[in-house]
Parts: C-alpha cells; sequence; structure tokens
C-alpha cells in the first residue's frame, strides 16, 4: 500500500484526536496516566531510559533523492528504502492498533511564504501536547485547507529489531525526504520530535528554497536592531535570548531569507535544570498551564517542580509555547541580523568572555563549531571533552557544512554582521578548579556587545587565539574581561590555552578547500 494511504488511514483511526485544543490534550495526559499535574500548572512525564537525544540511531534513507545531496556518514546515517518501508509498515500497524492516536496539523516555518505544513501523528497524549507547543498552531480556516507536507510518526513503545530492521538498537529517528516522513520510534524523549523537523528543515530551505536555516535564538531590539545567538547544547542560546530589554523571535531554530529572519518554531524548549526565578525570570513564569515538564522531578505531596534535583537526568526541560513569554514578536520575523553571536561554553577556561571576530574569524570558529561536552557528575572526572560541531549544529545537518558556511559568509557580507565569541564556560581555571561566567556578567556582556557599546572601546589581540578583547565593558570588572588574569597561576593557562589551540587546529584539518584566509583566521598560536 502506498505511504499517503496507511497516514490517512491513521487519520482515518476511530479514535484519532484530531488537534485537540490544549485542555482536551491535558486532560488526556492525564487520564492516560502519561504524566501528572504539577503546582504550576505544567504537566510533568518522564522518558525513562532515553533522556537525551539518540544520535547513533538517526538514519537518512539513501535514495534518488538524497544520494548525491546529503553528507553522509556518522551524523547522516544512511539506510535503504526497503528496509524504511518495512519498518514503516510495521510501526503504522503497530499504531493502528492503538485504541487512541494523537495528530496535531500545522506549520514549521514562521514566515507564511516559506512554512512548511506539517503533521504530527503521536501514540501519546504528551507528545502531542509538546508538539501543539513546540510547532506553529494554524488558525481555523488554515486547519480546513490545511495539507501536511511533512508528517512525523513517533511510537515511543514500538522497538526495533536490529538484526531484521537494519537499525542499530530498537530506537529509530529515519528521515525520508521522497515519502516525506519522520518515523521514530523506541525513544520517548521529545526532542527527538522537534529537532527531526528541524534536520528536514536543514535539507529544504538551502536546496529548494535557497534559504540559510542556522542553530540559534534570535530577539529585536527597540530599534529593530536583530541578533543571533548561535551556540551547542546548554550554552545559553535559550537563556540570553530571553532578555527584559528585547522581544523575543525564538530560542533555538531559524531562518534566513532575502528578507530577514523568521522563527522555524513556535515555542521553546529550555533547560531547567537549576531554574530560579531570580536570574532567568522569563523562563520560570512560562511554566504554566499548556507546558510540559520533562523529566523534572515533581514532590509527590506538594507537586512542587524540584528543579535542582537531577536524579532523572542533567537534561530536564520545559516545553512551552513562545506567548509564554512576555515580550514576544509575533508573528516570529525579522528583519536582517546587526549582531550575531557565536556561544561556547569553554570548560578549559581559556577563551575571553567576550571577543570581536574579523569576518574570516567568523567563518572560522562557525566551521569549527567548538564548545565542551562536561564529563558527567561523578566524582574524580575533572577532564572536559572538547567538541567541535560544525556550524554549532552539525548533528542537524544533512547537508555538507560548507553549504551553510558559505550562506553565511555572504549573509554577514551583504549585512554587514558584527560577530562575536562569547565563552559562558568556565573562568579562573578550567572545570574542576575555575566557575562557570556568572550569567549576570554575560548577559552585561552581550547587552554591551547589542547596544554597540564595545564598538569604540580599546581591544587587546590575546596571544594564543587571535581574538580581539574589549577592555572595557559595563557591568563588568576589566580582569574578568581577560582570562589570562582570572588564574592564578599564568603558566598553567599558557599550556591550557596551547592545547586548546592544538585542537582547534586538528579539526580544521578537514576543512583544507576552505579559503587559505579562513584557514589562516585561526588560533595564531601554532605548536
Ligand atoms: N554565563 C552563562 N551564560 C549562559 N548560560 C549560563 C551561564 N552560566 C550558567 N548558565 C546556565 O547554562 C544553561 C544554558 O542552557 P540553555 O540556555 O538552555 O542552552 P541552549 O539553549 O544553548 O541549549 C542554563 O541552564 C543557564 O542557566
Ligand atoms: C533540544 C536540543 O537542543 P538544545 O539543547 O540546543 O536546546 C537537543 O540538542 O536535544
Ligand atoms: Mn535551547
Amino acid at each position: 500500500m502506498n505511504i499517503q494511504t496507511i497516514v490517512s488511514q491513521l487519520n482515518q483511526h476511530k479514535n484519532n484526536q484530531d488537534n485537540l485544543p490544549i485542555a482536551s490534550l491535558v486532560e488526556r495526559v492525564l487520564s492516560r496516566e502519561e504524566g501528572i499535574l504539577t503546582s504550576t500548572g505544567a504537566v510533568r512525564a518522564t522518558t525513562g531510559k532515553y533522556t537525551g537525544r539518540s544520535p547513533k540511531d538517526k538514519f537518512i534513507v539513501q535514495d534518488e533523492e538524497t544520494k548525491d545531496q546529503v553528507e553522509w556518514g556518522e551524523v547522516n546515517q544512511p539506510i535503504n528504502e526497503d528496509k524504511f518501508l518495512n519498518l514503516f509498515n510495521k510501526v503504522t500497524d503497530y499504531l493502528s492498533e492503538q485504541d487512541e492516536l494523537f495528530t496535531f496539523n500545522g506549520f514549521a516555518g514562521g514566515d507564511e511564504k516559506y512554512r512548511l505544513p506539517i503533521q504530527v501523528i503521536t501514540q501519546f497524549a504528551w507528545h502531542n501536547l509538546f508538539a501543539n507547543q513546540l510547532f506553529i498552531r494554524p488558525t481555523e480556516d488554515e486547519l480546513k485547507n490545511h495539507k501536511p507536507e511533512f508528517t512525523v510518526v513517533s511510537a515511543p513503545h514500538f522497538k526495533a529489531d536490529p538484526e531484521v530492521d537494519g537499525t542499530n538498537s530498537e530506537t529509530f529517528i529515519i528521515v525520508s525526504f521522497k515519502h516525506k516522513i519522520v518515523l521514530i520510534g523506541g525513544t520517548e524523549y521529545a526532542g527527538e520530535i522537534k529537532k527531526s523537523i528541524f534536520s528536514v528543515m536543514n535539507y529544504l530551505l538551502p536546496t529548494k528554497q535557497d534559504i540559510l536555516p542556522m542553530h540559534c535564538s534570535a530577539n529585536v531590539g527597540s530599534e529593530g536592531d536583530v541578533a543571533l545567538f548561535f551556540g551547542l547544547s546548554g550554552t545559553g542560546k535559550t537563556t540570553l535570548s530571553a532578555d527584559p530589554n528585547r522581544r523575543l523571535i525564538g530560542d533555538d531554530e531559524h531562518a534566513w531569507s532575502q528578507n530577514g529572519i523568521f522563527n522555524i518554531e513556535g515555542g521553546c524548549y529550555a533547560k531547567t535544570v537549576n531554574l530560579s526565578e531570580e536570574k532567568e525570570p522569563q523562563i520560570y513564569n512560562a511554566i504554566r498551564f499548556g507546558a510540559v515538564l520533562e523529566n523534572v522531578v515533581v514532590n509527590e505531596d506538594s507537586r512542587l517542580p524540584d528543579y535542582d534535583d537531577t536524579s532523572l537526568t542533567e537534561n530536564t526541560r520545559a516545553a512551552y509555547a513562545i506567548d509564554h513569554i512576555d515580550n514576544i514578536i509575533q508573528p516570529s520575523i525579522a528583519g536582517h541580523p546587526n549582531t550575531i553571536v557565536f556561544l561556547t561554553a569553554d570548560a578549559f577556561g581559556v577563551l575571553p568572555p567576550i571577543s570581536k571576530l574579523t569576518k574570516e574569524q567568523a567563518m572560522y570558529h562557525f566551521l569549527s563549531g567548538y564548545t565542551s561536552k562536561l564529563a558527567g557528575t561523578e566524582r574524580g572526572i575533572t577532564e572536559p571533552e572538547a567538541t567541535f560541531s560544525a556550524c554549532f549544529g552539525s548533528p542537524f545537518l544533512p547537508l555538507p557544512a560548507a553549504t551553510y558556511a558559505k550562506m553565511l559568509g555572504e549573509k554577514i557580507d551583504e549585512h554587514d554582521a558584527q560577530v562575536f565569541l562569547v565563552n559562558t564556560g568556565w573562568t579562573g581555571g578550567p572545570y574542576g578548579v575555575g566557575s562557570r561566567m556568572k550569567l549576570g556578567y554575560t548577559r552585561s556582556m552581550v547587552q554591551a556587545a547589542l547596544e554597540g557599546e564595545l564598538n569604540n572601546v580599546d581591544t587587546v589581540k590575546d596571544e594564543f587565539f587571535g581574538l580581539s578583547i574589549p577592555q572595557q565593558c559595563p557591568g563588568v570588572p576589566s580582569d574578568v574581561l581577560n582570562p589570562k588574569k582570572t588564574w592564578e597561576d599564568p603558566e598553567a593557562y599558557d599550556s591550557k590555552a596551547k592545547e586548546l589551540a592544538s585542537k582547534f587546529h586538528n579539526n580544521f584539518k578537514k576543512f583544507n578547500h576552505i579559503t587559505t584566509d579562513i584557514q589562516n583566521a585561526g588560533p595564531t598560536f601554532k605548536a
């Protein structure tokens, strides 16, 4: 049977709950005992074994359409069409036997001209509530004429048999661009649903519409000045884009067209570890009725969430529609970016907390995509792991990094955007010795950068990375601006800085086809 016929059959399932209002979805989450109501008004669900994304279980169907376009490798693993069709049949048979199914019809892409009509069919009510919060909701009229151009099918309780199904484990996230399907099974982590549509957009926007998709957050100031914040997970995209002085466009996924930028999503997905009203008031207050808390520990009696409890995972999350934040811009569209911030959480503690990049350095750092993954919280583990993830988002990029980098470079040139590198990671020493940069300092630095206050201040060129470090910034002690001065032992600083510089050079070897002016814009220290 044809794929579209099977999808229609799921839509016609006798108990398919189609675009239920939020209150009804919440009721279904509770009555099906998928989650509990918390004191905030948000529901809380847990996800068992998978509390984060599962990159080794992600595949793209290799077919005539994708064969020569996709950058095949560890991130984009190929699976053949027969295997996909076979698994699709099994998953949809499994779903059709469920008592109830849930469908969300809506959009990805805040600009009507470029948006992708999508459908999300889920086994769980709470996953549908998640889709309702994260994607763009249709108006009543739009819903009547809605024709999905991509469908996510999510069956978390269906487990694959790797031997037969060609997967790596019981879990799979498979995209078929030919059949316009994302097939998810074996994992309950809701982030897969939104990030798989992001991957789809990362393929479709550049290849079909000449638009640059970006793993970044965005906000806009009172003068219409637009800022982007690129960064890998945990670097501060969501936290720093929620700014009482600027209107939020989105916290994670955007696209840059010839008209300006637009949010791909309709909601946010914030980390809630150690969340406090004092430090992150906007996010804290966004957690209310309609929102979904994922893997947050909740006190059984008081039903109060305990954001400091990481016993289920460090990666606790809150999903909420963008209008849960007060100062937003809607629709989530704005002009061309004036300022671009690359966020990195440097656990070596050697990168300056803020530096100004030349256009070549911007390209170098965009391709490098450096941040640190921290070792677990086990005692005794102090060594951070440097990771380089091209374009600050390689797990979500089906095309070669150079494709996105070239587009970004052209746009930065055309619109003369100033790029800053901001280290939200360690200061005063590496992880285990120093401490995380105070959020208040980072906020002050970002504010100064966005208000143009760093344009004309004195800068010093740092000796290992060749970065221009502003010497004054309102609200930040000048010693904090110069990382070496925050270390007790300057020689220890030098040796860590050299270690990181070498890692940059090693990583950049794979970009040997890139122009030499960009290759030369890396760390000035060479072993
Ligand atoms: N100096 C800092 N800048 C940004 N975030 C910080 C800083 N110090 C601590 N944090 C914490 O780091 C986390 C950043 O996560 P988040 O903003 O969700 O990242 P992303 O959206 O890029 O995945 C938050 O929990 C935030 O409170
Ligand atoms: C949801 C995710 O994104 P981020 O951590 O960047 O918010 C993720 O990487 O699973
Ligand atoms: Mn985020």
